[in-house]
């Protein structure tokens, strides 16, 4: 019998691995018959939209609180794995729907989107290894060369924290910068700068889930003024080198009739009000960027708000969309929103995660690249937002160690790239009607 092709899956196995919020989570490797190799860990949402691909957990409260994910470890060893052995790890898209048509349901709920995401993800590394190319190179081809603004969560809240805030992200957006490296340091600068304000004035210094500090404040505006000090502190004019972007995770404040603040005053406020507090942070706040104001199931009133909003301001529908060709179909039917926020382990699979951005930049929609609350040392979405060119992405901020191996791996991309490198700043930001 001929051997087989040097690019052909000699080996698939998984094993349980922590996320870093130390819950377990799912790695999987692959090995090639030439040697090549790719691993792979998939992250975890905390503030997750309802119609994300279902991440598989064991329901055994004697292990990890019934966090576990044995079950999906076990369904690559004992499904997945005799399903691709064998197979061209480079068949992508091929590879992908056969692991789709094996789970057989729409929310990839039978093998887990974690267990199939973690395959497809060390498949396109092994398969980048076997070709001799950088990640970023395989995935986006020879014209990928745009750096990412960093979008750095300073201050945390909402369910990323246990203070008295309801917008889940403040962050801080280095956009007059040449290059990665300098967006970085200002970011970083101003953390550090936030640091030591946040400490002078007596505030906590501790931080959440996604590397932000997490004080106890008087309000979400405090929050924002106190950003804009520190950006000042720093060196840095506040909307000219560095302005802001949000994420209320609005989906976690919806309410019978409303949204509810319940971190802060409890008080609620209608759809209406949501856009009229919005546009009045607009008027007050060099703001770029706003991700979820609304919730998930409020399409009327994303409507509503894209029509006052979207010429002003980056509007990106995160749980709204969930990374779904389908939702994100739906987005440009009804002109709502004018971003889609791009997190692979929302849809389960790296061809799906591509569909989407495909449809967002044919029909003129932004792409924001994100990881989750939590997550792990894989840096694969730093080579994937060099890959799809999407200009900007959010990976926490500057002091723990899961987001700074997505900066660092962006530094490597910048300096391997060298003068190919371009740094994607301000213009990236949408700031037309959807
Ligand atoms: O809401 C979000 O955008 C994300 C990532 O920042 O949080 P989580 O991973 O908890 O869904
Ligand atoms: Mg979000």
């Amino acid at each position: 019998m001929p051997a087989q092709p040097a690019c052909h899956i000699s080996s698939l196995f998984a094993l349980e691995v922590l996320d870093s919020r130390g819950n377990p989570t799912v790695e999987a490797c692959v090995t090639l018959n030439d040697g090549s190799s790719g691993r792979a860990i998939v992250p975890s949402g905390a503030s997750t939209g309802c119609r994300e691909a279902v991440e598989l957990r064991d329901d055994d409260p004697a292990r990890y609180q019934g966090r576990g994910v044995l079950k999906a470890v076990a369904n690559i060893n004992d499904l997945i794995a005799p399903a691709l052995i064998g197979q061209r790890a480079d068949e992508q898209r091929r590879l992908d729907r056969l692991m789709c048509e094996l789970d057989g349901t729409d929310s990839k709920s039978q093998l887990g989107a974690n267990a199939i995401l973690a395959v497809s993800m060390a498949l396109t590394r092994a398969a980048a290894s076997h070709h001799h190319q950088p990640l970023y190179r395989y995935l986006g081809g020879s014209n990928a060369h745009l750096l990412p603004v960093p979008c750095l969560n300073v201050i945390n809240g909402g369910r990323h924290a246990s203070n008295n805030l309801d917008i889940q992200e403040f962050k801080i957006v280095p956009h007059q910068a040449s290059s990665f490296a300098e967006a970085i340091r200002m970011g970083e600068e101003t953390f550090h700068a936030l640091k030591t304000l946040l400490a002078d004035s007596g505030l906590g210094t501790g931080i959440g889930d996604e590397g932000g500090f997490a004080p106890m404040l008087t309000s979400n505006e405090q929050a924002v003024e106190l950003i804009l000090q520190a950006i000042e502190a720093a060196g840095y004019r506040p909307g000219e080198d560095i302005s802001l972007a949000l994420d209320p995770a609005a989906s976690e404040m919806a309410d019978t009739g409303g949204y509810r603040f319940s971190h802060s005053d409890n008080a609620l406020r209608s759809a209406d009000e949501m856009i009229e507090l919005w546009q009045a942070w607009l008027d007050r706040y060099p703001i770029l960027l706003l991700e979820d104001p609304l919730g998930e199931e409020d399409w009327a009133g994303w409507e509503t708000l894209t029509r006052q909003l979207a010429g002003r301001v980056e509007l990106v529908g995160d749980d709204l969309l969930c990374t779904n060709p389908e939702l994100l179909q739906r987005a440009i039917d009804r002109g709502v929103a004018n971003s889609v926020l791009i997190k692979p382990n929302q849809i389960g699979t790296v061809t799906e995660t591509l569909d989407c951005v495909a449809l967002a930049n044919r029909h003129g929609y932004g792409c924001y690249l994100s990881h989750r609350s939590g997550d792990s040392e894989d840096t694969f979405i730093a080579d994937l937002a060099v890959a799809i060119g999407c200009g900007h992405m959010k990976t926490g901020s500057g002091c723990r160690s899961e987001r700074v191996a997505k900066f660092n791996q962006l530094l490597r991309i910048e300096h391997e790239l060298g003068s190919q490198a371009s740094f994607a700043g301000r213009g990236t930001f949408r700031t037309r009607s959807a």
